[in-house]
């Protein structure tokens, strides 16, 4: 398992995406706190309720080195997910990154870590710590359901989720889809001719003639 992560984490998550039909997509809402974050990991799942982050800490005394907490508060902006202090402790321990379906706090500070983190936006009120809420189970972030163990793979355009059970397929579809973008970029984006050429292609193929 570790080799197909590493492997996917040299694919664009375009690619990825292309490679699932975009069916495993988290909501577009999702994004890094910095352009160049890549990440790529083992999903460990947090299920919050709006405002309790209890559940956050919890998942960290279940995640291994490299793994990625993805946490789904169902995008409720109001309080945080975490702030800079959580983010430090997910950092401390070695884990490759946090996706958050909700906002973070203490942005600045966050940054200044250069953990790579992935979230709906800031706000500025920390969350309860009461204790509801679950780990390890199926989440919803926007269009992807994440199942714990499921490959996660997040760079400046997203997240995705790849099934556990589909890794080494979607690994093939996503390599074949990369190559062919990029046999696609050489051949047509030459000059205005080939450029042309393509389009009309792709037109009279569209139109079915
Ligand atoms: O404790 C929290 O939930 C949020 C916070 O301020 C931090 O992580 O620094």
């Amino acid at each position: 398992m570790r080799q197909v992560i590493e492997e996917f984490g040299r694919l664009p998550t375009t690619c990825i995406s292309d490679a699932m039909q975009g069916l495993h997509n988290f909501d577009p809402v999702v994004k890094p706190l910095k352009e160049e974050y890549k990440i790529c990991g083992r999903a460990i799942t947090v299920k919050m309720p709006a405002g309790d982050n209890m559940m956050v800490l919890a998942a960290m005394k279940e995640a291994r080195p490299g793994d990625i907490l993805v946490i789904d508060s169902g995008n409720y902006a109001y309080r945080a997910v975490a702030g800079d202090f959580v983010i430090g402790l997910v950092q401390a321990l070695g884990l490759g990154g946090v996706v958050a379906y909700g906002t973070i706090r203490d942005v600045q500070s966050i940054k200044a870590l250069n953990f790579p983190v992935f979230c709906t936006g800031t706000t500025v009120a920390c969350s309860q710590k009461i204790g509801a809420g679950a780990i390890n189970v199926p989440i919803a972030c926007g269009h992807a359901i994440v199942h714990p163990g499921d490959i996660i793979s997040g760079d400046a355009d997203g997240v995705v989720a790849v099934p556990q059970g589909e890794a080494a397929a979607v690994l093939a579809a996503a390599r074949k889809k990369l190559a062919s973008d990029e046999e696609r970029a050489r051949r047509v984006l030459v000059d205005a001719r080939s450029a042309m050429e393509y389009i009309n292609h792709l037109v009279a193929a569209g139109r079915g003639k």
